[in-house]
């Protein structure tokens, strides 16, 4: 086990800290920035090597922002320590190093997470698989699109569940590298196909369902889109309170019907939907 955590390409994680909003433009290197999370007024950005004089010098010609701090964590940490199976819904969600144990099923998604988003534990990707399930419940669907994908998850879940034709798709190459590796850990490259950019010029696809745990800029513009309204079914998710009350109102003028909402904590909602 200790062998495939350390041959892991993304071991360590490299977060620099810094008070007020940060928007991160074209200054780094997409290979190395994973992605920016923001909370209170604070920013974090999680970078896949050292990039301290990078971040030093975007900074300095950013007004009202402030380098606090800036950490290292190892594999192990980011993840919060061994990696273990489990089980949501009918699916048991393993890392490689226990899948031979496990044997393969229909059930069974193996998943390295490097240090991309999407290891099934949170609420957001919970609720999603639920989402899925019921999605399914009522047919399956011939495509599906998964907009920001990370791990891939959630494509591997929709495939597993039996739709043929899955298209993934995440802004950083990180995340469609890990998804892609986790594609292939699977066996599952023929019903799922791996795309890097940008969720809007993604939207358009034709398929029957879309999925998306994304955050809420995001959100607002794919479910303006003319591509959106043309999905049979939708599931969005990674929406906080305040964001989800918007975007269940710029629902509410579309043709479309809300199914299903799941509300975690009071915090994180995510909504099931189909074309009205
Ligand atoms: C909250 S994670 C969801 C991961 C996974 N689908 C899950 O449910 O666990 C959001 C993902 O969206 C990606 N993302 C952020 N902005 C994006 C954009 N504009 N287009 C496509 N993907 C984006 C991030 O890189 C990240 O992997």
């Amino acid at each position: 086990m200790t062998m495939l955590i350390s041959a892991n390409p993304y071991q360590d994680l490299y977060i620099y800290y810094l008070s007020g909003r940060f928007r991160p433009g074209s200054a780094f290197d997409p290979d190395h920035y994973i992605g920016c999370w923001e909370e209170g007024g604070f920013s974090f950005l999680f970078f896949t090597r050292p990039n301290l004089p990078l971040v030093e010098k975007a900074v300095a010609h950013l007004q009202d922002l402030v380098l606090l701090d800036h950490y290292h964590m190892t594999y192990d940490q980011w993840q919060g320590g061994d990696v273990t199976p489990q089980r949501i819904g009918r699916f048991t969600i393993s890392p490689p190093w226990y899948a031979t144990a496990l044997g393969r099923s229909d059930t069974t998604i193996i998943l390295d997470p490097g240090v991309v988003f999407g290891t099934g534990t949170h609420p957001t990707t919970r609720d999603c698989l639920e989402a899925l399930e019921l999605a399914f419940s009522g047919g399956i669907p011939e495509s599906t699109l998964d907009l920001g994908t990370g791990t891939g998850l959630l494509a591997l879940a929709a495939a597993r569940l039996g739709c043929p034709r899955v298209l993934a798709t995440d802004l950083t190459l990180l995340a469609a590298q890990t998804a892609q590796r986790n594609v292939r850990l699977n066996r599952l490259s023929r019903q799922v196909l791996v795309a890097q950019g940008d969720a809007e010029k993604f939207i358009d696809f034709t398929s029957d369902l879309v999925v998306s745990n994304i955050h809420y800029d995001i959100m607002k513009k794919l479910i303006r889109s003319t591509g959106f309204l043309q999905k049979r079914r939708f599931i969005l998710s990674g929406l906080m309170r305040s964001q989800a009350a918007r975007i269940e109102s710029t629902l509410a003028g579309l043709p479309v019907k809300i199914i299903k909402r799941w509300n975690q904590n009071g915090i994180w909602t995510t909504f099931y939907g189909e074309a009205g």
